[in-house]
Parts: C-alpha cells; structure tokens; sequence
C-alpha cells in the first residue's frame, strides 16, 4: 500500500470554502507544502518543525479513519494540507469510490498528478501577490490538462487587498472557462487568537462592494464558513 504522510484526519464538518461550502466533508490534511505563504492558515501541516507530528499512514489505514469518522455512511472526502499533490492518492481514491465516496482535493496548482482525473472535484487555488509566491502558470496548465474531462476542476483565489484583486481579474481572464470563487483573506491565523467577526464580515463586504462597483459577476464570493462558525480552531 501508498504511503501517505497526514498531519491530521478530522471531521465530519461543513466545508467552510468554494464550491462544495456547507457539503458535509472528512477532511486529510497532508504534511509538507512546496510553498511558503505568507498568511498560510495551516502551517501546523506545511513547515517542517511540526514533521514530528505527522504520521505515517498506508492507503488502507487513512481509509479506515475516514470509514471510522463517517460511520461508513458516504460522503465527500477532502484531500488538503499542505499541498497534497507532492503524494499519491491514487489507491485511497480508488478504496473510497468502491465505497461510494466522493473525493475533492485543494491544491495551489504547482504540481501535477496522474490522479487529478480520479478526483470528482478539483480545487486549484493560484496565489495572489500578497502570498509572497510566484504562480507556474506552465504547472498549473498541466493540472488543468491532468483533470480535464475527468473531474469538475473551479479556481478558489484568496483576496487581501488591492493588488491581489486586480491579480484576481487577471487569473479570471486567462481562464474564463474555470468557474470561479473569492474569499476575503482571514489575517489572524493563530489557532490561540480568537477572530473577531466584524474584522472578518468588513473583509467579506470589501471584496462584495468592489465585485458589484466593477459590474463583475463571474466569481462568487465567500466567507471562509469554518472560520466564521469556530474561529482558527483546528480540526473542524
Ligand atoms: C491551507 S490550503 C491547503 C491546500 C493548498 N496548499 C492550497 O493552498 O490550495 C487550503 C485553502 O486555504 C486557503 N487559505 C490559506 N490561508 C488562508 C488565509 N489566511 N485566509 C484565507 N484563506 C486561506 C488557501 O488559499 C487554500 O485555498
Ligand atoms: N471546515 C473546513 N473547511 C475547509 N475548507 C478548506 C479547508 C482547508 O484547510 O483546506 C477547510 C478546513 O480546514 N475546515
Ligand atoms: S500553498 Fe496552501 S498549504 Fe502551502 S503554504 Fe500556501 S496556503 Fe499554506
Ligand atoms: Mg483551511
């Protein structure tokens, strides 16, 4: 069996983001990320300090946690981290369909896999300027072509200020066929500080007012729910 590398298995919860938001979701965190951003809010599960919690897991018993955790009652499976993309899921994929499970995975688009197309919904999320990244564009294409007519793949772009927004528009025009969602930056990511929700809803109202001002209607815009409803709480 593939061995996977997990920082952490949790729910069932709402996702809280894009496409799939309020659809009942186990998530698996995977440990590492090729990137650094500079406002990552799982950095427990991408720098190399907290490796001593991730764990060594086989296809089979990652399964067995998500059968445990849905009672082995159906439902969609999140694939995030850390970029999952640097490990191999095609066998707990493949483990979860049999079983009538449907699989998601969130991914900044900087490594392409085989097993994109196994997937029922690709999340691909390119980073703004304020990330302190640089986008492949040529890798993200390849993830494009690794998912194409296999799995729905959308573009989930996180906005903090203004020059992630015009960075956004830009993202948008370069892939007009790719259904689009935008959400507010959450700038506290300390799972020990609490969020204050009117910091989150005057983001939130920023991003609407300046889409509707624009006559932009392609995106949908939304909150992160997870965070609204518990914070930076880990594990839900
Ligand atoms: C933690 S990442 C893991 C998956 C993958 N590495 C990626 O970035 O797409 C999951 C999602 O959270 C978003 N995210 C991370 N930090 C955030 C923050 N401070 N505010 C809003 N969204 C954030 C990312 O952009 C991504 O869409
Ligand atoms: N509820 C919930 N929704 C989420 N959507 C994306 C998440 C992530 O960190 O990948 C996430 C998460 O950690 N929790
Ligand atoms: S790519 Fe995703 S997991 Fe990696 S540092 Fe950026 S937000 Fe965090
Ligand atoms: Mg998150």
């Amino acid at each position: 069996m593939t061995q996977l590398r997990i920082a952490e298995i949790f729910g069932p919860t709402i996702q809280g983001e894009g496409a799939l938001i309020g659809e009942p979701t186990v998530f698996v965190r995977t440990g590492g990320c090729d990137y650094r951003c500079s406002w990552c809010d799982s950095m427990h599960a991408v720098d190399p300090v907290y490796r001593h919690t991730w764990a060594a897991m086989d296809s089979g018993a990652v399964w067995a946690e998500v059968l445990r955790l849905s009672k082995r009652n159906p439902l969609t499976v999140s694939l995030s981290g850390g970029n999952p993309a640097i490990q191999d899921f095609t066998q707990l994929i493949a483990l979860g369909h049999a079983a009538g499970y449907r699989f998601a995975c969130e991914t900044q688009g900087s490594i392409a896999k085989p097993w994109f197309g196994d997937l029922d919904t690709l999340v691909l999320s390119p980073k703004p300027p304020s990330s302190g990244e640089l986008v492949d564009w040529d890798a993200f294409d390849d993830c494009l072509l690794k998912a194409k007519g296999a799995c729905s793949t959308v573009m989930k772009i996180v906005i903090f200020d203004e020059t992630d927004y015009a960075w956004a528009r830009m993202a948008a025009d370069k892939y007009p066929e790719l259904p689009l969602f935008l959400q507010p930056g959450n700038v506290e990511v300390d799972p020990d500080v609490a969020v204050d929700p009117q910091v989150l809803a005057d983001k939130l109202l920023w991003l609407v007012d300046k889409t509707m001002h624009d006559r932009w209607f392609a995106p949908r815009v939304l909150p992160q729910l997870h965070v609204l409803l518990w914070g930076n709480k880990r594990g839900v």
